[in-house]
């Protein structure tokens, strides 16, 4: 079974090297929609695959970290960087460039290895990731599965460490460390972060 979660952002970028010239050489923005389709065989205490709420803590969170902020490809121009540096505080710098298809690998990248370092607490089994869809517009849409996003040969490996949020777009969340910490969880192999208990168990 699978069941779907969207979010929404706005945000800017330029995808270098495509073929578009509007996209590759012009400053623009976008709607973007995104969809998380997670998969189990099993489902938790209350018949669910995982509860969509518990997916409106730091998955939303990091996930909204693009919204009204420009993303750009950590190879970029410096000069085109530092201009986006200096006049957006929000940005998101990331090691591919930010086609529909690499942020559809970034966020599957990001949502697996928040739910990798998460401790579930209602019964929750096998909860997986299927795929990210990242809609770029109302017409156009890329989506990624696992082979997708951890295949150096997409455009690059995805380090965790190569995602870096400016410090506006940290300061907002509701723990500013909360990447390092999820970083360092990944490396560490443990599982730090326990999602809430249910307010009540009905026997
Ligand atoms: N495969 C991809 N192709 C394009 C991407 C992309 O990420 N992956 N991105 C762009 C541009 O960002 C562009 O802004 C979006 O292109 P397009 O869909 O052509 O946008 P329109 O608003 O013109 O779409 P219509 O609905 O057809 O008017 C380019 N290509």
């Amino acid at each position: 079974m699978i069941i779907r979660k969207l979010f929404r952002f706005e945000n800017a970028h330029v995808v270098r090297n495509c073929s578009t010239r509007r996209c590759a050489l012009s400053l623009h923005g976008h709607s973007y929609r995104v969809e998380l389709l997670l998969t189990a065989a099993r489902l938790d205490n209350a018949g669910m695959i995982l509860d969509f709420g518990l997916l409106k803590g730091a998955i939303k969170e990091l996930i909204d970290s693009w919204d009204h902020a420009a993303c750009f490809w950590d190879r970029d121009d410096p000069e085109y960087i530092a201009f986006i540096q200096r006049h957006s505080e929000r940005w998101v710098s990331m090691p591919v460039n930010p086609s529909a298809e690499q942020l559809s690998r970034v966020f599957f990248v990001l949502v697996d290895t928040v739910l990798a370092v998460t401790k579930f607490g209602n019964g929750e089994q096998g909860v997986t990731l299927d795929s990210v869809i990242v809609h770029e517009t109302d017409t156009g849409y890329a989506q990624c599965w696992r082979a997708d996003a951890f295949d150096p040969e997409m455009g690059g490996p995805i380090a965790l460490d190569q995602i870096v949020f400016s410090d506006a777009i940290r300061e907002e969340w509701s723990d500013p460390c909360q990447w390092t910490k999820i970083v360092k969880a990944v490396q560490d192999k443990t599982r730090p972060f326990r999602n809430p208990l249910p307010p009540q168990q009905v026997p």
